[in-house]
């Protein structure tokens, strides 16, 4: 292990002209010489080690492009340090480029008229892939992916699912040892982005690349990252473990009872549970788990009414994140 990514006190700010009002504001606005300063990343740091599977998260807005631009050269920190393997990323961008691998979901990096497979032999010699090695590779990649079906047809024809696999195994075939991920399960269907999500903890897995995925869709990161980075207004406002946001923040449980409908009529309010939800004879109560346990919360309804079944809910991520948002952390 070794850190591949360090970034120290990044800042990053755009100039944007200041908007004018009135009749040709927008005309006035384009020659204006006035400018505001917009903060995108403020004072981000952290360190990601080899082969680590990272979620960089944050509501639209937050800094996560403008950051993973830093990273790879793209655009030029306001201020701080950014190394990746060693490299200021905009210093040598050639050198950096050879090592990593992107994909954005809303964009493709193949020939849009090319069959499937000529984007990825101009890869391969773009990127001087040795040929036995690129045979290994979209060996391993036809078989992950599935890309058989697609190999021969155009880009353009591809479905946004065959793209996206299209896409990822493009941006591995030159062996980079990070690849950046952004939104790589958009607009996909539950099995297309089953098949990704597996595709990304192999890789990472078995070959060891350190995978950076900026995503909005909380079931990527529930399913395959281990570690979250929460970035909100350009800052980083929490770095850790994906279980461990659930067990500070997601102290609420919810308890689903269905009633026996034959049972009394009664009164639920059950002390220390509030309930939530009413739908026939399904009742939702939740509860904070440092207060009262589960199976008292449990004996004190049963004690008033009849009960047929139960079930506990967990705090759901996407509910945890979307709360920190709102009321910070
Ligand atoms: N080239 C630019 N010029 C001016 N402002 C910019 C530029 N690029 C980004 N910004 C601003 O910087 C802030 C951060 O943008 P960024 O694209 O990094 O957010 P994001 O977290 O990637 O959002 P999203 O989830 O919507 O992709 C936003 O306020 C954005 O408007």
């Amino acid at each position: 292990m070794g850190a591949v990514i360090e970034v120290r006190g990044l800042r990053k700010e755009f100039k944007v002209a200041r908007r004018k009002e009135g009749p040709f504001a927008a005309l006035r606005t384009l020659f204006s010489r006035e400018f505001d300063t917009r903060v995108a990343v403020d004072d981000v740091s952290f360190t990601i080690e080899r082969g680590e599977l990272v979620g960089y998260i944050g509501p639209n807005g937050a800094g996560k492009s403008t950051t993973i631009k830093m990273l790879t050269g793209i655009l030029v920190p306001t201020a701080g340090e950014v190394r990746v393997r060693g490299v200021v990323p905009y210093l040598r961008r050639v050198e950096n480029a050879r090592q990593i691998g992107a994909v954005f979901g809303q964009r493709t990096q193949l020939w849009w008229d090319l069959p499937t497979v000529e984007s990825f032999e101009l890869l391969r010699h773009i990127y001087k892939v040795p040929r036995e090695r690129y045979r290994q590779n979209m060996d391993l990649f036809r078989d992950l992916l599935g890309l058989d079906e697609f190999l021969n047809t155009p880009v353009r024809q591809l479905s946004l699912g065959q793209r996206m696999r299209a896409d990822l195994a493009a941006a591995l075939l030159h062996d980079p040892e990070i690849v950046y991920l952004d939104e790589p399960t958009i607009g996909l269907d539950v099995v297309a982005k089953e098949r990704i999500r597996d595709f990304i903890r192999t890789i990472n897995r078995e070959r060891g690349v350190t995978v950076i995925l900026t995503t909005h869709d909380m079931q990527d990161i529930e399913k395959i990252c281990e570690r979250m980075i929460l970035i909100d207004h350009g800052r980083v406002i929490y770095d850790g473990p994906v279980a461990q946001i659930k067990e500070r923040f997601g102290k609420h449980r919810t308890l689903v009872v269905d009633l026996e409908p034959n049972g009394p009529v009664v009164d639920v309010a059950v002390e220390g549970a509030e309930l939530v939800r009413r739908d026939g004879h399904r009742i939702w109560l939740r509860f904070n788990r440092d207060e009262l346990s589960a199976s008292e919360l449990i004996a004190r309804v049963s004690a008033r009414c009849a009960i047929r079944d139960l079930t506990v809910e967990e705090p759901e991520i996407e509910g945890i994140i979307a709360r920190i948002y709102q009321e910070g952390i």
